[in-house]
C-alpha cells in the first residue's frame, strides 16, 4: 500500500463556517507526518475526520485503503485526543485493562502490552493510583499509553506532549521513531517547533487550508528560513 492515510480535497463546514478547506495529503507507511498551525487552524478537525469521528462535508478521507468513517477500522487506529478520555475513578492499570478489553487483548498479551506502555510513559510505579489523583501530565502520558496499547497500524496523536517535561518528551519521541521503524504511520499535531523537526513531512495549516507541505529541510530551504518557526512565519506572511 503506497499510502496509509489519504485526504483528497477534504472540506468541513460547521453551519456556514468553512473550518477545513480543500485539504489533500498522503501519509505513506512508516512515516511521521506533522500537522502544524496556530490554535483554531482546523488541525483537530482534520484528525477527527481521519479517526472517523467527524465526516467530511466534501472530499474523501481514506485510511488503510478504505473510505472513512468505517467502524471496522477503529481497532487499527490509536487515537490520542486533545482532551483525555480516561476514567478518573479507576486506577491507571484499570484504565488500561478496560481499553485492552475493547481491543480484544487478553491474558499474557494484555499483561505484556500494559507493562510495556506503562514503562514507556514512565507510569509503572503509578499504575495502582486512581486517575483522579494524577497530574495533568500524568493523564497525558496515560492517554498516550492507551493509544499505543494495541500496537495499531496508524497512530493519530493530537498534541501528545502538552504538559510533558522535556526529558520525557525526548523519550516519547525516541519511542515514536522506533514505532515508525516498525512500519507504523504516525500523524501528530503540535505547536512545539522543535518537535516538528522529528517529522518526515510537515504540513503547515492556517485558516483551514494547507499553506505548505514538505520535509522540514525543504520548508526551511524554500522559505529561506533557518528554523521551522521562521519558515512557518514566512509562509504565513506569503498568504495574507
Ligand atoms: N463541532 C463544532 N462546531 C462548530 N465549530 C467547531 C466545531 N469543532 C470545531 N469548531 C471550530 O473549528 C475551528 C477549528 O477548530 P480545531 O479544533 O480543528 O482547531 P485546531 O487547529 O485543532 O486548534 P487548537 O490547536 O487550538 O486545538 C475553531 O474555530 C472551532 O471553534
Amino acid at each position: 500500500m503506497d499510502s496509509v492515510i489519504r485526504l483528497s480535497r477534504v472540506g468541513k463546514t460547521f453551519g456556514d463556517r468553512a473550518i477545513v478547506r480543500d485539504v489533500s495529503f498522503d501519509v505513506p507507511p512508516g512515516r511521521i507526518f506533522g500537522l502544524l498551525g496556530p490554535s483554531g487552524a482546523g488541525k483537530t478537525t482534520v484528525v477527527k475526520m481521519i479517526a472517523g469521528i467527524e465526516s467530511p462535508t466534501s472530499g474523501v478521507v481514506e485510511l488503510l485503503g478504505e473510505r472513512m468513517p468505517k467502524l471496522s477500522l477503529q481497532t487499527r487506529i490509536g487515537y490520542m485526543a486533545q482532551s483525555d478520555a480516561l476514567y478518573s475513578d479507576l486506577t491507571g492499570g484499570e484504565n488500561l485493562d478496560f481499553f485492552a478489553s475493547l481491543y480484544g487483548l487478553r491474558g499474557a498479551a494484555k499483561k505484556r502490552r500494559s507493562d510495556a506502555v506503562l514503562e514507556l510513559v514512565g507510569l509503572s510505579a503509578d499504575r495502582g493510583k486512581r486517575v483522579s489523583r494524577y497530574s495533568g501530565g500524568m493523564k497525558r502520558r496515560l492517554s498516550l499509553a492507551v493509544a499505543l496499547l494495541h500496537e495499531p497500524a496508524v497512530l493519530l496523536l493530537d498534541e501528545p506532549t502538552v504538559g510533558i517535561d522535556p526529558l520525557l518528551r525526548r523519550e516519547i519521541w525516541a519511542e515514536l521513531e522506533r514505532i515508525r521503524a516498525d512500519g507504523t504511520s504516525i500523524l501528530v499535531t503540535t505547536h512545539v517547533m522543535d518537535e516538528a523537526e522529528h517529522c518526515d513531512t510537515l504540513a503547515l495549516m492556517r485558516d483551514g487550508a494547507l499553506i505548505a507541505v514538505g520535509t522540514p529541510a525543504e520548508l526551511k530551504a524554500s522559505s529561506g528560513a533557518s528554523t521551522i518557526e521562521e519558515a512557518f512565519l514566512a509562509y504565513g506572511r506569503a498568504v495574507v
